[in-house]
């Protein structure tokens, strides 16, 4: 059985999940957390001290391992201890359970701990807010409604990796992100965004999926080209907010056209302001 330290990400199985006697007097709460979305923060509101993550498997994910857990100390605080478990959860002997007012197995908590605090679902248009309906609208291309539900915006991380080269020839490097296999990429287009270099927010237009108008590949490719900014920035790791939807991708009949069009598109996104 892992031991508890504060902090630490740990990893146990169900069959040793059953509380330790230090682990009983503790609050805790317990699911998927993915997109760590405004359902998950009342939760987390209550700062449960031990958060029991289930892994999502066999799906795109809204927030990987790393984005999901900082954000759960974001709103949880820094203190809380996660804890990665690899199975179902079999939650008995607690001292408090911080669970969702509908969650399935209610009866059952409500027997096997000694008490439960139930948080009323949070609804965004008259819905219960959920990780499968933040997924829908993001594959929608719906990325302001996405950012209400979530309460924060849908963001990804990687790093800047080589291309073609092409960008800088028409006066538009475009850097391209590497991100997580296994993270949701919303519609295909063009979008608004701000990517974080070292803290500091630059206003970017991003294309997110082929690339007819160059080549006849369908990988899928995230670029942003940057306003203000001129700096190399190969191998960083940085993270982009993806705020709103602007047109589909098209095939152009050049380089150069995309180019025009690009400058049409900042314009769009200057004229509605980003933050
Ligand atoms: C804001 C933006 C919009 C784009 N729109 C399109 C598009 O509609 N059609 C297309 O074929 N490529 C589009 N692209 C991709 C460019 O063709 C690509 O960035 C360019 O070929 C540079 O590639 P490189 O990173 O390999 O140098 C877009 C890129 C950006 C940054
Ligand atoms: N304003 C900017 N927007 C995007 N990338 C920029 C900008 N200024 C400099 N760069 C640098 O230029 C690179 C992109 O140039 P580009 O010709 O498109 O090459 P690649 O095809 O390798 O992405 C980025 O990875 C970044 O390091």
């Amino acid at each position: 059985m892992a031991t508890l330290g504060s902090n630490n990400d740990l990893l146990c199985n169900w069959a040793s999940f059953l509380p330790k006697a230090e682990e009983a007097g503790m609050s805790v709460a317990f699911g998927h957390f993915d997109g760590v979305h405004r359902g998950h923060q009342a939760i987390l509101a209550h700062k449960p001290e031990n958060i029991y993550i289930q892994p999502v498997t066999g799906q795109a994910v809204l927030t990987t391992d790393e984005e999901r857990d900082a954000l759960i100390r974001q709103y949880a605080g820094e203190q809380c201890n996660i804890i990665h478990v690899d199975k179902r959860l079999e939650t008995k002997g607690f001292n408090s359970v911080i669970v969702g007012s509908h969650h399935p197995a209610l009866a059952s908590l409500k027997e096997h701990n000694a008490k439960l605090d139930l948080i009323e679902p949070v609804l965004y248009k008259d819905e219960p807010i959920t990780a499968d309906r933040i997924t829908d609208t993001l594959l929608r291309g719906e990325i302001e409604e996405a950012e209400e539900m979530l309460g924060h915006p849908y963001a990804m991380t990687g790093e800047v990796v080589y291309g073609r080269q092409l960008g800088r020839t028409v006066g538009m490097p475009t850097v391209n992100l590497k991100i997580a296999t296994n993270k949701l990429i919303p519609r295909h287009g063009v979008y608004g965004t701000i990517t974080i270099v070292d803290g500091v927010r630059y206003i970017g237009v991003t294309s997110i999926g082929p690339r007819p108008t160059v080549d006849d590949y369908p990988t899928v490719t995230i670029e942003t080209f940057l306003l203000y900014f001129n700096r190399d920035l190969y191998g960083q790791v940085i993270t982009m907010e993806i705020k709103n939807f602007i047109r589909p991708i098209t095939k152009f009949e050049s380089l150069q056209a995309v180019r025009e069009q690009v400058d049409k598109d900042v314009l769009f996104v200057l004229e509605k302001g980003l933050e």
